[in-house]
């Protein structure tokens, strides 16, 4: 029998927080999109791709769908709905260890509301919850939408992400490699990397501070002598009291930021790393679309 070979793109979409970023490092193997605890980590549309002998996923990350509060919150929700239209499934995630609510019933009404020719279900977090829990959250799923599948995994464990994998090659058509072998993200390297330092501070700050930071690579060269790559970047906050607290008393605190963002770096980029942050302030800028669309958010690049 002749070999097919499939591809095509998924989109995930779900509440913030619901572990999409989390299931596609799992399915790429290594981390290539950024995750924490913090509710609208993912700001970017970003596809991480797949590879296999049989087929080619494109899965597209999206921000969490939720009720916006600002200009930020209204384009990243844009941007989520966009992102599932024209693709050939849609896989919508569910947190098995929260009661599926008000939340989720609004994600699934704009699922419903596109014409992708397949939505698939993912329970996510299974690792949390007890059998009997996830049989009941499958129940309340399945009256959200008309889904072609559902599969239950968690993707911090690993366990059943195949099961992902294996659903979407049910519904995905046949086609061409779009992309090559090698390349595991369509984002240029410097927004990676500016993501990996945001991530970095997402993960070291809470309340406000999360939410108001903005980061740009402004500079990297690799230098072949020393097998290292210089990086200069600066992070943005809205206030000068979000300046301080970025900084830390004697620096201490962005010292931190950039000895964690260092460490992940040199694992991405397989080499020495030097990096250079700069904070600067640009008032409220999430109120300000262009500024939004500046740092590459939303719609973005
Ligand atoms: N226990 C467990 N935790 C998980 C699992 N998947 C994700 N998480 C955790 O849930 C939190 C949110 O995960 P993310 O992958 O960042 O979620 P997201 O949907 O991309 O979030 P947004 O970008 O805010 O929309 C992180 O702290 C993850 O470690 C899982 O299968 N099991």
């Amino acid at each position: 029998m002749a070999h097919t070979f499939k591809s095509g793109f998924v989109t995930l979409v779900g509440r913030p927080n619901a572990g999409k970023s989390t299931l596609i490092n799992a399915v790429v193997g290594h981390k290539v999109a950024i995750t924490s605890n913090t509710a609208q980590t993912t700001r970017h549309r970003f596809s991480a791709i797949v590879t296999r002998d049989d087929m080619q996923i494109i899965m597209v990350d999206t921000p969490g769908l939720h009720k916006p509060h600002d200009a930020l919150g209204q384009e990243l929700n844009t941007s989520a709905i966009k992102a599932m239209e024209d693709v050939d499934v849609v896989a919508m995630l569910i947190d098995c260890s929260k009661p599926i609510g008000r939340g989720d019933e609004w994600v699934a009404a704009q699922v419903n509301e596109v014409h992708a020719p397949h939505k698939i279900l993912i329970l996510t977090k299974a690792d949390l919850v007890e059998p009997k829990v996830i049989e009941e959250q499958m129940k309340a799923a399945k009256r959200l939408a008309r889904w072609d599948e559902i599969v239950v995994l968690s993707a911090k464990t690993g366990k059943n992400v195949s099961g992902f994998e294996e659903a979407v090659a049910t519904w995905l058509p046949e086609g061409p490699k779009w992309f090559p072998d090698d390349m595991d993200t369509d984002q240029p390297l410097e927004v990676i990397v500016a993501e990996f330092i945001r991530e970095k501070i997402l993960r070291s700050f809470r309340d406000e501070v999360p939410h108001s930071i903005g980061v740009v690579t402004e500079d990297m060269q690799y230098e072949r002598k020393k097998d290292l790559y210089k990086i200069y970047a600066t992070i943005y906050v809205e206030r000068d009291s979000q300046k301080g607290i970025i900084i830390g008393k004697g620096g201490q605190a962005i010292k931190q930021i950039g000895i964690e963002a260092r460490k992940d770096l040199e694992q991405l980029l397989g080499c020495g790393v030097y990096l250079d942050l700069n904070v600067k302030i640009k008032k409220n800028w999430r109120r300000d679309l262009n500024q939004i669309r500046r740092f590459g958010y939303g719609e973005g690049i």
